[in-house]
């Protein structure tokens, strides 16, 4: 697997200094300061204040305050689809609430060929109870405005091909997602896939794992917007007892070519491993089959729902 993000952190940088990380503060903060302003200055300093509010909410500029709050970033993954749309919208908005601070929201998929057996069988629901991406993209327009935290697609690569590169982007950036992440496509392929995405505001995380050489991670590291994803270990998604110690190393490597925020993911699933990899300084970490296993797996939906309040609960507390 080779993975890429572009240079997202060229705007985001500037907005961090200022105040609380999400837009609504943003956008009442406009609302004072332009109150008894000429109608056409009110017109451009509200432009202002809702493109700052805007800026505010990309990945990127999520990172960055956290970064200066000396935080990391709580990364959950959850599968469109499973058990239902229904309750993945209410996960959603559960996983917001609980300070999830980016999510990545995965499309089912036939073969999910960097997944495990735990979100494999996720997709397999999905897909079985008729889950579309077009089914996809209607929940996330509505459920979005209700959200404070970015939320960044999960897509293998042919969902993306069969609708053409640009008219995709354009569903996805019109559905308020803010980044994507495609895990089968190589470095040497995103350049249309970035380009694309740029011209609508998205940002395309790219993936480095423990066999990608050097030269290559650093090519990655310059390209991937949003943040870096780190995969901890070889092999595919799925929890695991520990967390690989090279993710230290790794994690050093990379710092040293990049001061773009590094994500760690697979096998992450406990409070324990949250706070060790934090402990390394990830500037994020992502967390997948624990969350999806709860909400896939349950009895009933409402069961799901309360468990994985529980889990992002408590992840949330070990980042604090
Ligand atoms: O499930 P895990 O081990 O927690 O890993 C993260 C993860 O689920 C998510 O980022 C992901 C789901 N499917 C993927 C395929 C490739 C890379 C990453 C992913």
């Amino acid at each position: 697997m080779a993975f890429a993000l572009k240079a997202a952190a060229t705007t985001s940088a500037s907005f961090s200094a200022a105040g609380p990380r999400r837009g609504a503060s943003a956008a009442a903060a406009g609302r004072v300061s332009f109150r008894g302003a000429a109608p056409v200055v009110a017109v451009r300093a509200a432009t202002v204040a809702a493109s700052v509010a805007e800026e505010r909410r990309s990945i990127s500029g999520t990172f960055a305050d956290l970064k200066e709050q000396g935080k990391t970033a709580l990364v959950p993954f959850i599968t469109a689809g499973d058990p239902d749309l229904a309750t993945t919208a209410k996960a959603l908005k559960i996983l917001d609430a609980c300070g999830a601070d980016v999510i990545e929201l995965g499309v089912p998929y036939s073969d999910p060929l960097a997944d495990g057996p735990v979100i494999q069988a996720s997709a397999t629901r999905a897909l079985a109870k008729g889950t579309t991406f077009e089914d996809v993209i209607s929940m996330v327009k509505e459920v979005i405005p209700e959200l404070s935290c970015p939320v960044s697609l999960f897509t293998y690569y042919n969902p993306i091909l069969k609708r053409g590169i640009p008219n995709f982007m354009t569903i996805v950036k019109e559905a308020g997602l803010r980044g994507l992440v495609v895990p089968d496509v190589p470095l040497e392929e995103t350049d249309i896939l970035r380009s694309e995405a740029a011209k609508n505001n998205l940002e395309l995380v790219l993936l480095t794992t423990p066999t990608t050489p050097n030269e290559r991670m650093e090519k990655i590291a310059q390209a991937s917007e949003g943040f870096i994803y780190l995969v901890s270990t070889v092999g595919v998604t799925g929890t695991r007892a520990n967390v690989s110690g090279k993710v230290q190393t790794l994690l050093q490597d990379i710092k040293k070519v990049t001061e773009k925020p590094v994500a760690v993911g697979f096998g992450v699933s406990t409070a324990e491993h949250v706070k060790q990899i934090a402990g390394w300084g990830a500037d994020g970490v992502i967390v997948g089959s624990a969350v999806v296993k709860l909400l896939g797996e349950s009895a009933s939906p409402e069961e799901g729902l309360k468990k994985l309040e529980e889990l992002a609960k408590n992840l949330k507390a070990a980042l604090a």
